[in-house]
């Protein structure tokens, strides 16, 4: 079970190439949230995710951990986050196994494998990662949520791809986390079927 943790923002606009964007974004979630951030191609969704880990800066508003500003105490906040991208973040030259070996240096090869089978990854675990199909290589991204010990997700469009199949039990591991006192920012333009979730509409 995790511990309680609270993030805030508040009126928060970023600015990117010409356009300033999220207009004026507020939320509040706290752990056991799933928050689903919607909003048409270009509204700013991923723009956020980048400006909550920093990777852009803000141009006013603010964003708090546990009542401590971000722009203080980010690495605080970063230590709690497991960030999964439009981009996969792995390397197409590794295998299955190398990636998430990389990825996950303190779990045993029998953790790893038991995630990969889940998944219905087990017969691809010495593939590299460019000989897989675009729903595979998803997968093995996702493979994290299983790994990981952290309380914070953020999520950006993690269906693409998927079948129906693996959206499903996706949803089934998110439920999960936010069960245990996870919080799940997710930004995606599916609907969550199954799911309890707070909305937050980007305006384009
Ligand atoms: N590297 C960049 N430099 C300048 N502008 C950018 C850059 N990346 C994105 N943008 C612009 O920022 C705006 C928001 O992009 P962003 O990727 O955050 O949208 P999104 O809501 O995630 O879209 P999508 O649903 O298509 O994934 C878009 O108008 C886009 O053109």
């Amino acid at each position: 079970m995790h511990s309680v943790a609270t993030l805030t923002i508040s009126d928060l606009w970023v600015e990117r190439g010409e356009s300033d964007l999220l207009n004026g974004l507020s939320f509040s979630a706290r752990s056991g949230d799933l928050v689903h951030i919607t909003g048409v191609n270009g509204a700013g969704k991923s723009t956020f995710f980048k400006a909550l880990l920093g990777l852009l800066p803000i141009l006013s508003g603010s964003m708090t951990f546990n009542g401590e500003s971000l722009a203080q105490g980010r690495h605080r906040f970063l230590n709690n986050v497991l960030y999964i991208a439009h981009s996969a973040g792995l390397n197409s030259a590794l295998s299955v196994l190398e990636n998430l070996r990389w990825y996950a240096p303190d779990c045993t090869r029998d953790k790893i494998e038991q995630v990969l089978t889940r998944l219905s990854l087990a017969a691809f675990s010495e593939t590299q990662l460019q000989a897989l199909s675009a729903g595979q290589v998803r997968r093995v991204a996702l493979a994290r949520l299983w790994l990981s010990e952290k309380q914070i997700w953020l999520l950006d469009e993690p269906f693409t791809a998927l079948d129906q199949t693996l959206i499903g039990l996706l949803e089934e591991k998110m439920a999960a986390h936010v069960a245990s006192g996870g919080m799940i920012i997710l930004a995606s333009h599916l609907p969550l079927a199954n799911l309890p979730y707070l909305q937050v509409e980007l305006s384009s």
